[in-house]
């Protein structure tokens, strides 16, 4: 299970201190599992459904969830907004929605500089709260695996509040740093299970087919998605493709395109095209936000709804087109009232009231309702 060591892995912290690592390593490989292995063959099974037409998948929440935000009031919007979001696309689809959160886990974050200059200081980037502070300061910047175990108490207290809802929701996460991944992969009778979540995926930054974080993928039992940029080849996806879902067991892989709205009619058709010549059984997901983001005039990270609505309308004509099925939303998004998208309520000017995330821009409630009504929209054809 320890294939992925020695491979080479983007996007891992440059931990200061080797022994507090080791120390917060051993401390999560005797710690309790926070999902079960009858759980996350559950999902893939669930998944299974979607890959054959018989269900659609709704995953969504925050770009980077906060320690500081593990509150009855804040996951109850998150679920709230997510159920009320699977209603309306579950009318429309006449399928039922597989609800997967990106919840109680989603702590680590890719960054695209390793630092980041103000005023002429330089620190380390933020790379969510499993690694570091968002606070501006050297102290909350320096790297500090014990963080790793206040992500695993934090997710397993969100996971209690998330099963005391009654919303029906498997948990996910980016699978991005691979000591505390692999630290609660745990052997079962059928294989090594991550338990840290149901779903884990592999983001656009750290999908290289020889790199660790495949390695890793392809070795656990959960079921696992890949993110595809712009830039995704038809032959890397079909190796990605052939080393994670060697068997081909639908509802195992799922690949989550984020093209960028004037993209998507280009790139996904040749990988959509190919993958299904291959016959290996994939959900295809369609992440409108991160191919969508813009930088305003005060300095936000954007995403303007309008870029959202035309992504997502752009990848439902290329698989009608093709013939293959769309398979499901990923959004970053909040139950809360938040300005950090712009549409309907939200312009340019208000970003600066509400803007509460660490790192990408989420759609507010009333801003997802609208995601999910337009997909509803295209559902029903
Ligand atoms: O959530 C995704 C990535 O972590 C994020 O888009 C990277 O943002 P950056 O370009 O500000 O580093
Ligand atoms: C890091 C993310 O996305 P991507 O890997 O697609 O950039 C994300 O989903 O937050
Ligand atoms: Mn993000």
């Amino acid at each position: 299970m320890d294939s992925w060591r020695g491979l080479p892995a983007a996007q891992q912290p440059p931990w200061p201190d080797e022994g507090a690592l080791r120390e917060a390593v051993a401390w999560l490989s005797v710690a309790p599992p926070l999902v079960t292995a009858e759980e996350t063959d559950r999902l893939t099974s669930l998944l299974g459904r979607a890959a054959r037409g018989e269900a659609f998948v709704l995953q969504g929440g925050d770009c980077a969830e906060r320690f500081d935000h593990v509150t009855p009031e804040r996951v109850a919007g998150r679920l709230g907004t997510l159920a009320r979001m699977a209603e309306v696309l579950e009318a429309a689809a006449g399928v039922p929605v597989v609800r997967v959160g990106r919840i109680a886990g989603q702590f680590a974050k890719p960054r695209s500089a390793p630092a980041e200059t103000r005023d002429g200081v330089s620190l380390p980037s933020y790379r969510g709260d499993i690694v570091n502070g968002a606070e501006f300061t050297g102290a909350a910047r320096t790297p500090d695996p014990w963080r790793m175990v206040r992500a695993h108490r934090a997710s397993a207290a969100t996971l209690e509040l998330v099963r005391a809802s009654g919303v029906p929701v498997h948990t996910s996460h980016e699978a991005l740093l691979l000591e505390y991944e692999g630290a609660l992969t745990r052997r079962r009778a059928g294989g090594w299970y991550d338990t840290s979540a149901h779903l884990l995926w592999i983001g656009e930054r750290t999908r290289d087919p020889g790199g660790a974080h495949v390695e890793f993928a392809a070795r656990i039992a959960n079921p696992v998605a890949v993110k595809l940029g712009p830039a995704a080849t038809a032959r890397e996806v079909l190796e990605l493709a052939d080393r994670l879902n060697p068997w081909r067991v639908p509802g195992r892989l799922s690949f989550i395109a984020r093209m960028g709205a004037d993209r998507v009619r280009e790139a996904l058709p040749p990988l959509v095209r190919a993958v299904a010549a291959s016959g290996v059984p994939v959900v295809w997901l369609c992440d409108p936000m991160h191919g969508n983001t813009e930088t305003a005039p005060s300095g936000h990270k954007t995403r303007p709804v309008a870029r959202v609505l035309a992504e997502v309308a752009g990848f439902f004509e290329v698989h009608r087109a093709a013939g293959t099925r769309p398979g499901g939303l990923h959004l970053e998004m909040t139950g809360d009232d938040v300005t950090e998208c712009v549409g309907g309520a939200v312009s340019e000017r208000d970003l600066p009231l509400r803007y509460e995330s660490a790192c990408d821009p989420r759609l507010n409630r009333e801003q997802s309702l609208e995601v999910a009504a337009y997909g509803a929209g295209l559902l029903r054809g």
